[in-house]
């Protein structure tokens, strides 16, 4: 008998929903404006093979979501080349007693980590993005975010349109047929251009990791919404312009100060995080503002996606 509850992947997918994961998402991002989050910067080590360890502890302060954790995480990339493929992240998270210290549980961290962050994008596009057109939505590369986020955004907004563009057509086309079969509609489409699949969209993902600059500030419509997940230290999926012309968000500063400078040096200017919109500290944009979440991922995400998962372990048999 283990002296701590494991969580394996499997139960967690049969456990989550997007109402309480957006929720406690939404609990997570206000915690770092309201002094109830306990966080360092990530930790990053680079292994031989340019292979990568990131641990994040955390401890938020919460009456619904409150927990302390730590989550470590690899990242692996030739994982996709091994026959089978196996995803290039792996994490788990230590979930430990809040009172005592000593570990509680052990949950298998890969689809904590795919859900919080596409309930992440929703919420800073809830805030950010408030009373603002959401009829088309373009997702920038097809891999496991892009999906995660096609599905988060279509169940949370109901877009009339999503496309999709990935570098291997293919994948974009087979997942929005895949997507379109799932969710019983016919609004994922994919495109054979970044441009096609920007152009006058509400809302954009991007999740692609690219090496070169995939968006240019002149496919993105006025006023639209970017939420830019990759994190990538030595480039992005979106051009200069499109930082300069925008008003940029983060989840919290103590992340853009230790890894976003490559932003900063583009002559972007962060103007809050998306918990100070939340709180009312911070203005949202206005009409007509273009406006880009700079997602990092951040512990206290974790900690929330935690004990909601141990919670609902204990109560759904
Ligand atoms: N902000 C956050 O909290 C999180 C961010 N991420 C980041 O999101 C990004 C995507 O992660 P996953 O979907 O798990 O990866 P993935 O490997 O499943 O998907 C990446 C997609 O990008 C495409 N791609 C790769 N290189 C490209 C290039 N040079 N040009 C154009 N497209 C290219 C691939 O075709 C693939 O479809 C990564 O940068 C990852 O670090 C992941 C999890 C959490
Ligand atoms: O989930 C996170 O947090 C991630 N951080 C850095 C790399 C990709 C995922």
């Amino acid at each position: 008998m283990l002296p701590y509850k494991f969580i394996s992947e499997s139960r967690v997918g049969e456990l989550l929903e997007w109402e309480p994961v957006v929720d406690a998402v939404e609990h997570a991002l206000k915690s770092v404006s309201t002094g109830c989050a306990f966080q360092s910067p990530r930790v990053k080590i680079v292994l031989p093979e340019s292979n990568l360890l990131y641990s994040t502890p955390g401890y938020l302060k919460d009456d619904k979501y409150g927990a302390l954790a730590s989550r470590v995480m690899t990242k692996f990339p030739s994982n996709r080349r091994l026959q089978p493929p196996r995803s290039a992240l792996n994490a788990n998270i230590s979930l430990m007693d809040e009172s005592t210290g000593v570990v509680k549980a052990i949950i298998q961290g890969n689809e904590l980590t795919d859900w919080r962050t596409a309930a992440v994008s929703v919420v800073a596009t809830k805030h950010l993005h408030k009373e603002k057109p959401k009829e088309i939505l373009a997702i920038i590369g097809a891999g496991i975010q892009g999906r995660i986020h096609a599905i988060a955004f279509q169940t949370c907004f109901k877009f009339r349109e999503v496309r999709i563009w990935n570098r291997t057509g293919k994948r974009a086309v087979d997942l929005a047929r895949k997507l379109n079969h799932e969710l019983k509609t016919d609004a994922f489409v994919s495109c054979e251009t970044v441009s096609d699949c920007v152009k006058n969209a509400d809302v954009i993902v991007t999740a692609a990791m690219a090496k070169e600059m995939l968006v240019k500030h002149e496919m993105v419509k006025k006023g639209a919404h970017i939420n830019a997940i990759s994190v990538n230290p030595s480039g992005t999926d979106l051009d200069e312009e499109t930082y300069r012309i925008s008003k940029v968000f983060c989840d919290h500063w103590t992340g853009v100060e230790h890894e976003l400078q490559h932003i900063i040096a583009f002559g972007a200017k962060f103007v809050g995080q998306v918990g100070d919109v939340i709180a009312g500290s911070v203005q949202a944009p206005g009409a007509g503002e273009t406006s880009i979440f700079q997602s990092l991922g951040m512990a206290v995400e974790d900690c929330a996606l935690a004990r909601l998962i141990y919670d609902l372990d204990q109560i759904v048999k």
